[in-house]
C-alpha cells in the first residue's frame, strides 16, 4: 500500500545524508496520506546506505503498524502528534544537523537575522522549553510532540509560516507540504543557523531584521500576491 508515498519518503530520507544533515542512523522523515490518515515513516535504526523503499513502515494515527516488518522510527510518536495538530502539513523531518542542534542545545531560537531566513521562515525558529524529568521518563517522544505544539500555541506562531522548531537539548524538526518540502526546510534551517551563529559572533547587537524587510522577503514567495520565480 501507499507505494508512491513510500518511494517519496524513501527518497526524502536519502537526502538527509546527502545534505549532511545526519550521521549514522540519526534523523528520520515521514509523509502522510491525508485521505487515509496513514503515515509512512523510516524504519528505526537502519543505516541509510542499507535503506530500501520497501522497508518504509506504514502506521496509523494511533501508532499501530499497518504494514511493514520493521519497527517504525523511535520518533514516530512525535511525528503523529504534529500531523494531528498541524493539519496542513504532509511531511516531517527530524535531523541532528550540527548548527541547528547547537542552537537547540543552547536553548536559543534561531532569530530572523536576514533575508535568507525570511525567504522561508516568517519569524524566529522557536526553541521549545526544556522538558521536565517526569515528561522525559514518561514518554519522551510523545512529550516532544506535545512541547512543540505547546510552543507554537503559547507563542502564537503559525506552523505553516514557520515550518520548523528546535527541540531543547535535542535538535530540529521541520515540516512542509510534502516530505521533500520538509527536507528543503531542514536544509534552509541548517544554513541559516550556521550564518546566524557567525552573525552573532560579529555583531550580536544587530541581529534582528526589520519587520518590513521580513514581510517583503517572506511574502514575495509565500504571500497571496507572491511573485518570486516564474509566477505569472
Ligand atoms: O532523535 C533521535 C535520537 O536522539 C533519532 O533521530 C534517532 O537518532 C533516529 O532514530 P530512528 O528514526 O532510527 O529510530
Amino acid at each position: 500500500m501507499l507505494e508512491k508515498l513510500k518511494q517519496e519518503v524513501y527518497e526524502a530520507n536519502m537526502l538527509l545524508p546527502k545534505y549532511n544533515l545526519v550521521t549514522f542512523t540519526w534523523g528520520n522523515v515521514s509523509g502522510i496520506d491525508r485521505d487515509s490518515n496513514l503515515i509512512v515513516i523510516k524504519p528505526s535504526g537502519i543505516p541509510y546506505e542499507e535503506l530500501k523503499p520497501e522497508q518504509m513502515v506504514v502506521v496509523d494515527l494511533n501508532g499501530n503498524v499497518v504494514e511493514g516488518d520493521l519497527n517504525p522510527s523511535s520518533d514516530t510518536a512525535t511525528h503523529i502528534i504534529l500531523y494531528k495538530e498541524f493539519p496542513n502539513i504532509k511531511g516531517i523531518v527530524h535531523t541532528h544537523s550540527p548548527w541547528a542542534v547547537t542552537f537547540a542545545q543552547a536553548g536559543l531560537d534561531v532569530p530572523a537575522a536576514g533575508t535568507t531566513h525570511a525567504d522561508t521562515f516568517y519569524g524566529p525558529v522557536p526553541v521549545t522549553r526544556a522538558m521536565k524529568e517526569e515528561e522525559v521518563i514518561r514518554d519522551y517522544e510523545k512529550q516532544t510532540g506535545d512541547v512543540i505544539v505547546e510552543t507554537f500555541k503559547e507563542r502564537q506562531i503559525d506552523p505553516d509560516q514557520v515550518p520548523a522548531v528546535l527541540v531543547n537539548d535535542h535538535g530540529p524538526f521541520t515540516w512542509g507540504k510534502s516530505a521533500i518540502d520538509a527536507v528543503h526546510h531542514s536544509v534552509v534551517l541548517e544554513e541559516v543557523a550556521k550564518m546566524t551563529y557567525h552573525t552573532l559572533q560579529l555583531n550580536p547587537y544587530q541581529i534582528d531584521m526589520d519587520q518590513y524587510l521580513l514581510d517583503k522577503h517572506y511574502l514575495r514567495k509565500h504571500g497571496k500576491n507572491a511573485y518570486y520565480g516564474q509566477k505569472k
